[in-house]
């Protein structure tokens, strides 16, 4: 396992497409109609992709409605795979849900999230952005009823963008960095992190979300990044020209999101530091977990001054 990913060529990791996007519609049309009970999101707490389905399934009230599988933190040669075989699918490797929804399936990697359908026994969808896309506008008749509208119409445009540079740059950037094999290259990705960085720093000093006063599809896609920066990719990916205590907006806004339960609940520190330090043999071949850091997620972050909860 210290070989180097496949996804990595002439030093710079490229990330493999989604192989499954075809989505679930709210008004019935289409093979994946949205209905409560049908749907099974299969996530690993390490991963931040997954995460971000969590988030938002949380959010939405959708815990009766989207089942959760959960695999273990530690993956080797053969993938994912669940601590039981999983209720539902029967499942003991994610790479069966895989084959059995294509079985000439020819990517390098069997990716959490990913959302099976238990009637047609099929991966829908391993597209994560648009996992939480889904939730937000096609599941909107079983949100719960004070469920925010985390992706407004009329804030798509400035969230899209906004989301493109985060993704280029810090969610994807960091393992840019992480995976780079290439002085320039891990050079190249770590400045346009830390030059995104620097600009959510400023835009936080005045607004308590990315967007203003609410909580919106923007925020849900910077989180777990954050979440994973100083334990991970400060020290692991060499992300380490500042680390996320060094940016008091930032480390505020995060803190702010971590005191709710649906960030808070779904961040597990102990799993996310076992799954890179341990499954990333190629970066740290002794697969030693670091103690640190020392940081308390708990402490007041003063952000309600800045808007509405
Ligand atoms: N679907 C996206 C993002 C999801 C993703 O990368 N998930 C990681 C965990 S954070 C994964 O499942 N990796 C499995 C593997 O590398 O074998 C992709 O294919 O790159």
């Amino acid at each position: 396992m210290t070989d180097v990913p496949k996804e990595v060529k002439a030093g710079r990791f490229v990330r493999q497409p989604n192989r499954f996007t075809d989505r679930i519609t709210g008004d019935g049309s289409g093979p994946y109609p949205a209905e409560a009970g049908r749907y099974r999101l299969m996530v690993s707490y390490a991963c931040p992709w997954a995460q971000r389905s969590m988030i938002v399934r949380r959010l939405l009230g959708l815990e009766d409605v989207v089942t959760l599988g959960v695999v273990d933190p530690i993956r080797d040669e053969r993938g994912w795979r669940f601590p039981e075989p999983d209720p539902v699918t029967g499942a003991t490797f994610l790479s069966e849900l895989y084959l059995a929804t294509d079985p000439g399936y020819t990517g390098s990697r069997y990716t959490v999230p990913c959302v099976w359908d238990t009637t047609s026994k099929r991966l829908v969808t391993n597209d994560f952005p648009n996992i939480t896309t889904m939730f937000e506008t096609e599941f909107t008749a079983f949100h719960k009823p004070d469920a925010p509208d985390l992706y407004p119409e009329e804030l798509r445009p400035e969230i899209d963008e906004l989301n493109d540079l985060v993704y280029a740059t810090v969610n994807n950037g960091v393992y840019k960095a992480g995976m780079a094999t290439g002085q320039d290259v891990y050079e190249e990705a770590v400045d346009a992190l830390f030059g995104t960085l620097d600009l959510l720093e400023e835009r936080l000093a005045d607004r308590r979300y990315l967007l203003g006063d609410r909580l919106t599809e923007a925020d849900v896609r910077l989180y777990p990044t954050l979440a994973r920066f100083d334990a991970v990719y400060h020290g692991h990916f060499k992300c380490n020209l500042r680390r996320l205590v060094d940016y008091p907006n930032l480390w505020g806004y995060a803190r702010d999101l971590y005191s709710r339960p649906e960030f808070g609940e779904t961040t597990d520190f102990d799993q996310i530091k076992r799954h890179y330090y341990v499954t990333h043999k190629f970066i740290n071949p002794s697969g030693i977990v670091p103690k640190g850091p020392d940081v308390d997620w708990t402490t007041p972050h003063d952000r309600a001054r800045l808007g509405a909860a």
